[in-house]
């Protein structure tokens, strides 16, 4: 079903309810996402980016619905990922000659996907292509998140169709950011930037100056995941700068798995810690193996500090610590501050392979870690109490 944004263009993309995860099982999705597909009606007929490939026959089918496929002059793929290109095959079985417009990246990653040689027209930023009475200009955004992305501007209707900025995976029927709940719409907003754009912040911030210095005046930011930014649509923008710049809150997360409990009660005793010294944060505890790993991800980079413990396993750690660890090592939060703890029985490798791997991941370690012998005695949880209290002191302003 298609949804009218304004005279001149309608949403013609796919609502995904029931999508849990994402990118295979590396990103959680527990309010389904859409794949925003847009139509341009002026003097020219422009599609901008497609839908998912599951759902290409019932994309071509719509999109029949609103137009005579022959009629779209142009189309463009602000990005080549399979969730919005997945539908062009079947779309150019039908209008092979239509030209693509996309970056040279895109050419590179569409040609990498669909091993057709289509008519793509490469662009770069400056370029524009005038539709009627109003005209597209594209803008270059490598690595956000992929080498191949842009972002496409319509004059006139004042509209950046943004791909995957600004995005969210949030299934809902109402299309407009001031229609939704909007604590729902910032959290998935939040998971979204923490999960997937974290190791370009520095490229956001340079990209947003770079969009704010052209002066465009901005109606609507169309992503293509989510609800479209109509409503005071800078605000995202505004809060892309916040995350961008190494955010952080006043809340030390601790991410600990456990066999026997020991690290668990390690875990809780550090907690009390942290909380009973004279500085005033919020602490969090997640059992990795029990936790969704990307609801815990973005709460390790709403914080100034995190602790990670796991016991020791045949001379390593468990497989959800590395699977954290690994997803923080590519991340690359920046500015935080870290340390280790676990409990073993005789050789307790885990402390040692936890704080090498978070040194690599870019945290800094304040303080010697902690461990504990079997199931932690009365001397080691009291020794897990003070350690609490003296990392609390030393990352908290
Ligand atoms: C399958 C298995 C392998 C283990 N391998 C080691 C090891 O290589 N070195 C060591 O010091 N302890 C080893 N341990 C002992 C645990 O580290 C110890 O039981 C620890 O207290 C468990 O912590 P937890 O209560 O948090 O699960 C192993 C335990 C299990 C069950």
């Amino acid at each position: 079903m298609s949804k009218k944004i304004t005279d001149k263009v309608t949403w013609v993309g796919k609502i995904d309810w029931e999508l849990r995860s994402f990118h295979g099982d590396e990103l959680s999705t527990h309010k389904g996402t859409s794949y925003n597909s847009y139509l341009i009606r002026d003097e020219k007929t422009v599609l901008i980016d497609t839908a998912w490939e599951p759902y290409d026959k019932e994309f071509v089918s719509n999109l029949k619905k609103e137009i005579d496929l022959k009629d779209i002059d142009y189309i463009v793929i602000n990005h080549g990922e399979i969730d919005h290109s997945g539908s062009l095959v079947a779309l150019m079985n039908e209008i092979p000659d239509t030209p693509i417009y996309c970056t040279a990246n895109g050419v590179k990653s569409l040609k990498g996907h669909y091993h057709k040689d289509w008519n793509f027209v490469p662009v770069k930023t400056g370029d524009t292509l005038d539709i009627g009475s109003s005209t597209l200009a594209f803008v270059e955004a490598r690595m956000l998140h992929w080498p191949d992305t842009m972002f496409t501007y319509m004059s006139g209707d004042n509209i950046l169709f943004s791909t995957d900025a600004f995005g969210q995976h949030y299934a809902s029927e109402m299309l407009f950011n001031d229609l939704v709940d909007q604590d729902e719409l910032y959290s998935e907003a939040f998971k979204y930037y923490a999960n997937i754009l974290t190791p370009f912040n520095k490229l956001v911030i340079n990209k947003i100056k770079e969009v704010v210095a052209m002066n465009l005046p901005l109606d609507y930011i169309c992503t293509s995941h989510g609800v479209i930014w109509r409503d005071n649509p800078a605000q995202i923008i505004e809060k892309y700068i916040e995350w961008a710049n190494d955010y952080k809150e006043d809340q030390i997360t601790i991410l600990y798995d456990t066999m026997w409990d020991g690290t668990r009660r390690m875990s809780e005793a550090i907690a009390k810690g942290l909380i009973e010294g004279d500085k005033d944060v919020r602490v969090k505890q997640f059992n990795l193996s029990k936790s969704d790993k990307n609801d815990v991800l973005s709460e390790a980079f709403k914080s100034k500090a995190i602790l990670v413990g796991s016991p020791t396993v045949n001379k390593g750690i468990t497989y959800a610590t590395a699977g954290i660890l690994e997803m923080l090592k590519g991340l690359g939060m920046k500015n935080k501050k870290a340390g280790a703890f676990g409990t073993y029985g005789w050789s307790g490798e885990s402390v040692k392979i936890i704080e090498d791997w978070l040194h690599e991941a870019g945290f800094e370690i304040p303080l010697e870690s902690v461990k504990a012998m079997w199931n932690p005695d009365e001397a080691a949880i009291e020794a897990a109490e003070n350690f609490g209290k003296l990392f609390a002191a030393e990352c908290l302003d």
